[in-house]
């Protein structure tokens, strides 16, 4: 488990004094995926540093497994950081060391026989699907393949805590899928706890069990992650959840929006919900109300846990009259909609 209490940071530069953290009190269970959302600025990176104080705070204590790492000495705190591994946006690999040496690193440090070394790093190197690599130099592997490298090298010591710096932010969408994959592998297979930063709410739906939301260096919120994602108090919190489910209206209809109805007119609405069952049951009930089906344009759903999130955008004939009777059915059961505007039938 990790307990940070009252954690305080403030850096002083030649002109100002800025307080990265204020105040932040976190408890993270043994065995979670914990992620870490905000701006820039909010004081993410600086929070994950204080964890293995790469960033020792200016009052406050961090516990891990019940050990107070803000009260020991630095020889007793060197060991405890060797529990807890970090993987970073850039990789921060030794371009002079192939794959295999940059893995054993952290071996050699210890002292670690070599025949040891070696069985190690090539289970730690099979376990990230990169055994095939082991002699080639960083140089030559894409963004996921590196990464993959860095956590090898992060378990080389069998940490229990691993903590991510916006570990797939350079990295494109189906790779940051891959790797967020082989985190949660690494959670479940080895029990590791995670924690995580982000400023991607769809990194936090992907893995995480529990999240806490920055602003401005406190902890805003903070809970499990269905929680926050069903009841979020925050407008922040909102914002980061719109963001990642936010769909646009396909340019072909974009084009030809207009804000003002015509006798030829069909009604274009953005309509939204979150722990619903699918819009297809609210579209399937419509036909069945009012004889008509409304034409999805363009759909999104999302789930965080059990809960469902979607976004979607229907186009309704105005010819059939059945508008207003629409619009009523969506609001009567839940589901946000908003008028986006008119496009015409014939043109
Ligand atoms: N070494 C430093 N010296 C001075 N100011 C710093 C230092 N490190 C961080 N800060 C400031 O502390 C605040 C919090 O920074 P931090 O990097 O923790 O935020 P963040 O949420 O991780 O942002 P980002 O997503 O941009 O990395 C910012 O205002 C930042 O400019």
């Amino acid at each position: 488990m990790i307990l940070l209490k009252n954690i305080y940071k403030k850096f002083k530069t030649s002109s100002q004094e800025i307080t990265a953290l204020d105040d932040v009190s976190l408890t993270i269970n043994e065995g979670k995926i914990f992620g870490v959302i905000g701006q820039s600025g909010a004081g993410k990176s600086t929070l994950i540093r204080c964890i293995n104080l790469l960033e020792m705070p200016d009052s406050g204590e961090v516990w891990i497994n019940g050990v107070n790492l803000t009260s020991l000495p630095q020889a007793k705190l060197t060991l405890e950081r060797r529990k807890i591994g970090m993987i970073f946006q850039h990789f921060n690999l030794l371009s002079s060391r192939t794959i295999f040496q940059n893995v054993a690193f952290p071996l050699e440090l210890t002292g670690t026989s070599k025949s040891e070394i070696q069985s190690k790093v090539n289970e730690l190197l099979d376990l990230v699907g990169i055994l095939d690599k082991a002699n080639e130099y960083p140089a030559n592997l894409s963004g996921g393949q590196k990464q993959r490298v860095a956590i090898a090298r992060a378990l080389a010591s069998n940490p229990t805590v691993l903590l991510c710096d916006e570990a797939t932010s350079a990295l494109d969408p189906s790779t940051t899928k891959s790797i967020l994959n082989l985190l949660k592998e690494i959670n479940q297979r080895l029990n590791i706890t995670i924690v995580l930063i982000t400023h991607e709410m769809e990194v936090i739906n992907a893995i995480c069990d529990e999240v806490a939301v920055m602003k401005n260096g406190k902890v805003v919120e903070h809970g499990s992650v269905e929680t926050i994602f069903t009841n979020p108090k925050e407008q922040i919190t909102n914002d980061f959840i719109k963001k990642s489910l936010d769909i646009e209206l396909p340019s072909v209809f974009k084009s030809k929006l207009e804000s003002d109805t015509t006798s030829d007119s069909a009604v274009i609405y953005k309509i939204s919900f979150s722990n619903q069952p699918h819009y297809n049951a609210a579209i399937a009930e419509i036909k069945n109300q009012f004889e008509f089906t409304p034409e999805v344009i363009t759909s999104r759903i999302e789930y965080a846990g059990s809960i469902n999130y979607g976004t979607l955008f229907i186009k309704i004939d105005q010819l059939f009259n059945q508008e207003t009777n629409i619009e009523n059915y969506f609001i009567s059961n839940q589901f946000n909609i908003e008028k986006i505007g008119y496009v015409r039938i014939n043109h």
